[in-house]
């Protein structure tokens, strides 16, 4: 019997087919960790005043007010930009791959929505953006003071050995940094599938005199569960913690305010 042949399968339409566009991680491939202190060449601003955010906020042009410290992949910010369109975030990233990974998955995203309406409000995802940058210097550099209402640092890399630890993302001399880009009341949500990590975390955050815990409870009162939410599962790292079922331990801190003398 004569075989029967297959339809030619039509050719992708990049405005209807997201996949068409989006990137591809394996394409993308790099060494799980890079180390923070060697020399990445990467330049830095000498302000943010010397940032061009139109480049990084094509139609509404602002410093952010959320960053992902060490965003991986991209999947909070992706979550969290339908969520609050008003909001500028950034995310920053280390690895060279991985943060043009970012950046063209948010060009595709971009570009879907302006093609397809149907998809997803014009406009989306234009208050979301990346920059390859080590988080552990020159914050300040980023950030004006007082601008952040929210900073994630979402299943940092543990650096489990003793001597590896000053390469942690928390540490007091960049909490005093992370306390000067905070809006007093801004939050700073941590979470990691490392216990001993998440003890550190949260030992450093309560022992820094300008943080505050705040509990899971209250925030969600206060209307962030979708941000809550997010955290808990919507990056890569955390999508693999559950289908590995391991545990996820969550520390939030608030930036308090200081009365004037
Ligand atoms: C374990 S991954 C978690 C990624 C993402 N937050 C998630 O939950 O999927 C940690 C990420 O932080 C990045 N990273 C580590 N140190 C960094 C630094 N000093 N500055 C910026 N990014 C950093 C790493 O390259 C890596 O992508």
């Amino acid at each position: 019997m004569a075989k029967r042949k297959r339809a030619p399968k039509a050719p992708a339409d990049p405005a209807h087919d997201l996949n068409a566009l989006l990137p591809q991680k394996r394409h993308y491939r790099q060494r799980a960790h890079a180390n923070p202190f060697s020399d990445h060449a990467l330049s830095y601003p000498l302000s943010p005043d010397a940032i061009d955010w139109a480049a990084l906020y094509p139609t509404s042009p602002s410093t952010p007010e959320f960053a992902d410290v060490g965003c991986g992949f991209g999947g909070l910010l992706i979550a969290l930009a339908p969520l609050f369109p008003d909001t500028p975030m950034l995310g920053m990233e280390i690895r060279v791959q991985v943060s043009q990974y970012v950046q063209d998955r948010i060009a595709a995203l971009r570009a879907t929505a302006a093609a397809n309406p149907q998809s997803a409000p014009p406009g989306a995802y234009q208050n979301v953006s990346i920059v390859r940058a080590n988080s552990m210097k020159f914050m300040p550099n980023y950030f004006p003071k007082h601008s952040l209402s929210a900073l994630f640092f979402l299943f940092p890399d543990p650096h489990f050995k003793a001597r590896k630890h000053k390469a942690r993302i928390i540490s007091p001399t960049l909490l005093a940094e992370y306390a000067y880009i905070l809006k007093p009341g801004g939050i700073v949500y941590t979470i990691t599938d490392v216990r001993d990590l998440h003890e550190w975390m949260k030992a450093h955050l309560e022992a820094f005199p300008l943080f505050e815990p705040a509990s899971e409870e209250d925030l969600r009162a206060e209307g962030k569960g979708p941000i809550l939410d997010a955290v808990y599962s919507s990056t890569e790292e955390g999508k693999k913690v559950e289908r590995n079922q391991g545990d996820k331990w969550l520390a939030c801190f608030r930036r308090i305010e200081v009365a004037r003398i």
